[in-house]
């Protein structure tokens, strides 16, 4: 027997041993549960040792499945040693199926090793799993803090009247509030998003957020956290909380007594569930964007007579019902405040998605001349003028941008379209690269660097069908002012690419989430090279990477901004107070999508607009706003799915790969 046939043996070996194994698990999961595994390939899979009941927590195994494609819903029953996944494909079930089926892990809270056994279902048993009593994405976690945890919890909180301004402390008709983090308002049932309480959240909440995000109870860590009390007698109306306003997750911590919270579906069912002492209450999908939630103003509640079941629904059994006597309650509701528009499955309750938010926000529909008048005034023209200041900001090339250009085969034919600086054009010398761009002066700077580059529009390149390998676009197409105009830039780069030709995309994110470590990695990268970033915040830097340790008073409010500045002659301030659009204030949260980003150029400027002498002021400081003149370039925000949307409506591509990358949208693209 030569080698070869040696490694097929043990081979066959394996993968019988293989086989036996998730055979067991099969008939275990008939024998135990009821649970039937099927041969064909189906959406959905059953994985065995992948339970809570034996240590898997949801976000080891989330991340995995996750791993080979689109999860549709991860189920993990308390206690049992199995998990379902539902796959939005049976191509991407199969993925995992090939994927995860013997797969060994170690598990993160207990470092054992588990193997894990995976089977397609034809069906996932949510019905088994879930009291359908409960609204759906409705889940109670009992004695989630200790007895101690809730005392010093309970002790912590300062009701006392020099408390009120700064926590936004409220005694409402039927009940004591207190926020944190964010005020919400019971006015517009909104919160200011650009007007975060100091303080944010307390610290003695750190340890319980940790808990639930670790157990999966929550993916995102929440910002604003309400405090409620309510004395035997008071209560909350029924209602849903905003969805423009949060998230999908809101969790609620019940301490100092128990009460019934009264679910309620628009179509008419109720379900009043109990919520005991020191439990948690976790409300998802529907549970929190169709159900209402209210707990009705009374002493006493409706419970079970036996105190068989504490926890959950309370079910109208007449003959196991009495009456419990209410303590004071308070409860800790954690939420995360939204950044973009709810596109959540409700739309009859979604007030995102009712109209009213878009007629309040500034109208933008304009014709294709004013559109490119727009871009004129507010793109081109200030890139021409902020060129040099602008070029002087942008040294260093992003990881995944030079990723994709390293491994693009040697001779690769690759065009930037939009390319700045030449930031990347030099990346990989075994590639051919061009780049082109709508400002001169950028241009010339590359010519300078010895690049090859051209004057032209992202909308019409003067290259022939077909004849790039690859195309990237780096913080460009959020420059065009209305839908088609994005959707015509990403058709231009498809035109470029030959068949099998690939394209970067990058375009910045109306959501700016703060990624802890990635903007570590940042500030890093910024102390390294002096100054010159302080001001002008790289757009495909994404906003909030420092916002932490740079408090500077620079970023005015944009009204003050713009008439402050409009005796500026370099300045496009002035037409800013005639345009519609609302000017951001940088680092900070976008209310809008199409905004002007304000640019405070530094130096003294010449007649093209150049920088002649960098000043040496501290930014921040009144001199450097007075001799820096500020510049609007106009921007679309792009929300999350927003740019593969587009994409996707061009039938020539497939979308390879999508990301987010601090601050930014981004995919790769393929010519079909
Ligand atoms: O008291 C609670 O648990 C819920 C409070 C609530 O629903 C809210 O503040 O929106
Ligand atoms: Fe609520
Ligand atoms: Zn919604």
């Amino acid at each position: 027997m030569d080698s070869t046939d040696q490694s097929n043996l043990k081979r066959n070996k394996s993968e019988k041993k293989l086989l036996r194994k998730q055979i067991k698990a099969r008939n275990t999961l008939m024998r135990h549960e009821g649970i039937e595994c099927v041969s064909h390939t189906t959406q959905s899979l059953v994985v065995a040792n992948g339970g809570l009941g034996n240590g898997v927590n949801r976000h080891q195994l989330l991340r995995l499945v996750e791993e080979c494609g689109l999860v549709e819903a991860l189920l993990m029953p308390p206690n049992k040693p199995y998990s379902f996944v539902k796959y939005g494909s049976t191509e991407e079930a199969k993925k995992a199926y090939d994927t995860l089926n013997g797969k060994e892990i170690t598990l993160e809270d207990s470092n054992e090793n588990v193997t894990l056994y995976v089977n397609f279902v034809e069906k996932v048993h949510w019905e088994d799993i879930i009291p359908i009593s409960l609204p759906p994405g409705l889940m109670m976690v009992e004695e989630l803090v200790s007895p101690e945890e809730e005392q010093k919890m309970l002790e912590s909180i300062d009701w006392t009247e020099n408390e009120v301004i700064q926590n936004a402390q409220k005694s409402l008709k039927h009940r004591r509030v207190k926020h944190f983090g964010y005020e919400f308002r019971y006015d517009n049932n909104n919160v200011d998003k650009d007007k975060p309480l100091p303080g944010g959240l307390p610290e003695i909440c750190n340890t319980l957020l940790e808990t639930c995000l670790k157990q999966g109870y929550i993916k995102h860590k929440p910002d604003q956290l309400t405090i409620n009390q309510y004395e035997p007698g008071q209560g909350i109306p029924p209602h849903i909380d905003t969805h423009s306003a949060f998230e999908d997750e809101i969790i609620s911590l019940s301490l100092g007594a128990e009460i019934v919270m009264d679910f309620k579906h628009p179509d008419g069912r109720t379900v009043a569930v109990m919520l005991p002492q020191r439990s948690l209450l976790v409300m998802t999908g529907e549970s929190r964007y169709l159900w209402t939630h209210g707990i009705t103003p009374r002493k006493f509640d409706i419970v079970h007579a036996s105190g068989r079941q504490k926890v959950g629904s309370v079910t109208p059994d007449v003959g196991d019902l009495t009456l419990n006597r209410r303590g004071t309650r308070t409860s800790f509701t954690f939420r995360k405040v939204r950044r973009c528009p709810c596109n959540c499955t409700y739309p009859s309750v979604c007030d995102s998605q009712q109209g009213h938010q878009r007629e309040e926000a500034p109208s933008f529909h304009h014709s294709e001349t004013e559109a490119s008048k727009l871009e004129q005034e507010y793109v081109h023209k200030v890139y021409e003028e902020i060129a040099t200041h602008f070029s002087n900001t942008r040294h260093s090339p992003w990881p995944q941008i030079v990723e994709f250009l390293r491994t693009l085969p040697k001779g690769s034919i690759v065009a930037d379209i939009g390319c700045g600086n030449g930031k990347y054009l030099g990346i990989n010398k075994d590639l051919y690269m061009i780049g082109c761009d709508r400002s001169q002066n950028l241009v010339d700077i590359c010519g300078e660097k010895k690049f090859q580059a051209f004057v032209c529009d992202a909308l019409s390149v003067p290259v022939r069908n077909s004849s790039c390998d690859a195309c990237i676009s780096i913080a460009v197409i959020h420059h065009f002012s209305t839908a088609e105009r994005r959707l015509a830039a990403v058709r231009e780069l498809a035109r470029l690419l030959r068949p099998g030709g690939k394209a970067l995309i990058y375009v910045w994110a109306m959501e700016q989430e703060y990624n802890k470590q990635k903007s570590k990695y940042l500030k890093e990268k910024r102390a390294s090279k002096g100054k010159e970033e302080e001001i002008n915040t790289d757009v495909a830097w994404g906003l909030f990477c420092d916002q932490m340790h740079d408090n500077g008073s620079q970023h005015s409010t944009c009204s003050d901004h713009v008439l402050n500045d409009s005796k500026d002659k370099g300045s496009n301030a002035k037409q800013v107070i005639n345009s519609k659009l609302p000017v951001h204030t940088n680092r900070t949260s976008f209310h809008s999508q199409d905004v002007l980003v304000p640019w405070h150029l530094k130096g003294d400027t010449n007649k093209k607009g150049e920088c002649v002498k960098a000043l040496q002021l501290p930014a921040g400081s009144k001199e450097l706003q007075e001799f820096s003149p500020v510049f609007h370039r106009y921007y679309h925000v792009f929300c999350e799915g927003e740019l593969e949307a587009a994409c996707k409506t061009l039938a020539c591509i497939r979308i390879q790969k999508s990301y987010y990358d601090q601050g930014n949208w981004c995919v790769v693209l393929e010519k079909q």
